[in-house]
Parts: C-alpha cells; structure tokens; sequence
C-alpha cells in the first residue's frame, strides 16, 4: 500500500527516571516528561507508529527528509526505505540521524506487522518466542536506599537472582558522582555481587565509558579472577584501536561497540580489527530494526554472538529473530523497595500478538490517574 503521510505526535507523561549527561538513568522525583511518538499512514488508512524523543521527529526533519523519501512509496519496500534516507545523513548538516532512521524504520515494520497481523519478529522470521532476561542495573548513585556501596550491589544482587534473574550487568559509579570514576571501587562492588550470588550467575559490567586503557585493562584483569562473562564500554568506543589493544590482553569477553557510530558497517570493522569479542547492536543505536538485523546477520557469519542494546518491543523482535545473541537486557533496574516480584524467571515472552505490545505502546500513555493523555499533533505542513 502506498504511504499518504507522515505525522509526529507528543504526549506528557510521569515517571521517576532522569537522565544524566552521559544518557544513564538514575531514580529521582516523579516529573512529568515529554514523549513523541511517530505514524505512518497508508492510502487505506492502516497506520504504524513508534516512539521517541520528539525532537527525532521534529518537522523540519520529518518536513525536509522523511516526508520526501517516505510518501507515495510503498510500505514493504523497507530496504529501500531505509538506504534512502541512510544516503541523505551525509548531506543532512548532521540533522537526520540514527534515531530518526530507528524511528521511521520501526514505525514501518509496526505498519508492515499491523497490516498482515502478524508480530514483527514473525515477519523478519521468528527463532524463539522466549528469551533469558539479564537484570541491568541503574549506575552507582549516592543514594540512601539505592546504588550507593558495594554492599547495596551486593543486595540488590541478591534481590534480583530471588526475582529469578540468571544474569546481572552492573553499570557502575560514574559522575556525576562526585569521587567516580574509580576501578578499585567497580571491582569492590563486583567482588561483592559475585560473593552474593556464587558462581553460577551470569554476570558482566557496563563500566565508565572513559577509562584509560590501563585503567580499563585493571579492571578487565581484576573482573577475570571474578569470572565475569564480558566488560563493556569501558573505554571512548570512538576509539576502536583501544578495544583492540585491551582485547588482545584479555582472557574475559570484550563485549561492544553500543554507542560507536557507523552502523553495521562500524561493526565490521571491529569485528575485522579485533577489537571486541561479542559484538553489540540495538535498534536506536545503528538506525533501526532493518540495520540492527544486518549486524547480527554478520556476526553470526563470525560464530560471534551480538548482545541487543536494550529494552522496547522493537529490540525484543530482534532478539526472538535471531540465534546469536543470548539476552535481553532489562534495565536499568534501581533498588525500588516496592518492585512487584513476578513468580518465575524474568524470561520475557514475546507475545503471540506482539504486535499488540507495539499497539498498547503506541496509544498515548495514560496518566497514573488512568485518564487518557491529551496527544496533540504537530500540524502536518502543506
Ligand atoms: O539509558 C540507557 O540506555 C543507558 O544509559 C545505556 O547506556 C545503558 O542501557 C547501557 O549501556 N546498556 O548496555
Ligand atoms: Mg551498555
């Protein structure tokens, strides 16, 4: 069916998670948040939609670039879809980015999966229907109650493998904290996860993402004499010859790149150079679902696994379609008194009508008190 139009929407919502400057989330206040949520609408009326912050989906985006690739073409032609736009990032001056590519891509597979009535992961060709959660930590904070000592990680480990949880990946202190970064305090808090949990508990660290490489290759030796599964992003991933190095130094799994940009074609290249051990995508990392499947597509092709980058719906059609990867990381989890325990593993299912896990997500969120949000619509131009 041929696309008619392209809107952004945004809705107010509540929550208790705030950002710091290096993107992590940590507990605070309730406040009120703004979320955007794109569509896109088909000649017969069928719609597909995905979320993400609204300034991914402002309109002189949406106005310049994706409007001009996306209507009067073909809902399926995905591939196309994407390269299109993925072309027109080199000329953009840096405004169309990956997440726009992600959120234009995952709209399109909503569309594709609402259309034929099917989940996204059965379109793409479904390998499992469940997955193993691992239990991801917020960061370290100086919080009474919450990530402040090695001790808290120790218990909130604890807490987690009671839920059910088989692995765990700690995000450690990182500023803001005020004395963070510090290896020897990361390995105290490892060593006291490991001591709370015993051997057979999965467990791999999210450390400062800009240690030196002997800092980085401390901590690696520190958390092999731990049996830790792999270390992540304990160094700038921009540079990939760092990771090489502390790699070829290192027994445990080096585990990346998350946040380095370049797609699936950055991933090649470290997987080429050695540079990490698992390879690691997610939908809003490298522009979607179409490229996120291309990364794990090639490093299969390696015998290497590739860890998805995160929660959301889109991340899980990934992970249910492919073999290569082993988790689905469920994060950041705080030490919340009040978290409801579930009975049995965290696996998380995809739904039969996991489509129906994008639709529920795609109504505008409701407000605690229930009352349905009041969306208002950016005025689609022209
Ligand atoms: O909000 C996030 O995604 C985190 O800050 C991110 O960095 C974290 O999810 C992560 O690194 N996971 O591996
Ligand atoms: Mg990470």
């Amino acid at each position: 069916m041929i696309i008619t139009d392209v809107f952004a929407r945004s809705f107010r919502h509540t929550t208790r998670r705030h950002s710091d400057s290096a993107g992590h989330a940590h507990p605070g206040p309730e406040h009120e948040v703004v979320q955007g949520i794109l569509t896109i609408r088909t000649e017969d009326g069928h719609e597909g939609h995905s979320f993400a912050p609204p300034e991914v989906m402002r309109p002189h985006v949406l106005d310049k670039y994706v409007k001009k690739v996306l209507i009067g073409q073909d809902h399926r032609d995905r591939e196309r879809l994407w390269q299109d736009l993925a072309h027109w990032q080199r000329g953009s001056a840096a405004q169309l980015t990956d997440r726009t590519l992600a959120v234009v891509d995952c709209a399109l597979w909503d569309l594709a999966g609402r259309v034929l009535n099917q989940p996204v992961y059965k379109l793409i060709g479904g390998y499992r229907d469940k997955v193993l959660a691992y239990g991801s930590t917020m960061c370290g904070d100086e919080i009474e109650g919450g990530l402040a000592t090695a001790d808290d990680y120790g218990r909130f480990a604890e807490a987690l493998v009671a839920r059910g949880y088989k692995g765990i990946k700690l995000h450690t202190w990182m500023p803001p904290v005020s004395w963070a970064p510090d290896v020897k305090m990361d390995l105290k808090a490892c060593a006291a996860v490991r001591e709370a949990v015993g051997p057979d508990i999965s467990l791999m660290i999210d450390a400062f993402h800009w240690y030196s490489r002997t800092d980085a290759l401390a901590l690696g030796r520190g958390l092999e004499k731990l049996g830790f599964d792999w270390i992540e992003e304990p160094m700038d991933e921009q540079s990939m010859s760092s990771y090489q190095w502390m790699a070829d130094q290192l027994d445990i799994p080096v585990l990346g790149p998350e946040s380095a940009a370049g797609k699936h074609w950055q991933r090649a290249e470290w997987v080429k150079a050695g540079a990490c051990d698992i390879l690691r995508t997610g939908v809003n990392d490298v522009g979607g679902i179409t490229p996120a499947l291309k990364t794990m597509h090639m490093a299969e092709a390696f015998g290497m696994n590739c860890e998805v980058h995160g929660n959301t719906a889109m991340n899980l059609q990934v992970v249910a379609a492919t073999k290569n990867c082993r988790w689905y990381e469920r994060g950041l989890l705080p030490p919340v008194p009040r978290v409801r325990r579930r009975a049995g593993l965290p696996e998380i299912a995809v739904r039969p009508d996991g489509r129906r896990g994008l639709r529920a997500r795609a109504r505008p969120a409701r407000s605690r008190r229930g009352h349905r949000l009041r969306p208002h619509r950016e005025q689609p131009r022209g």
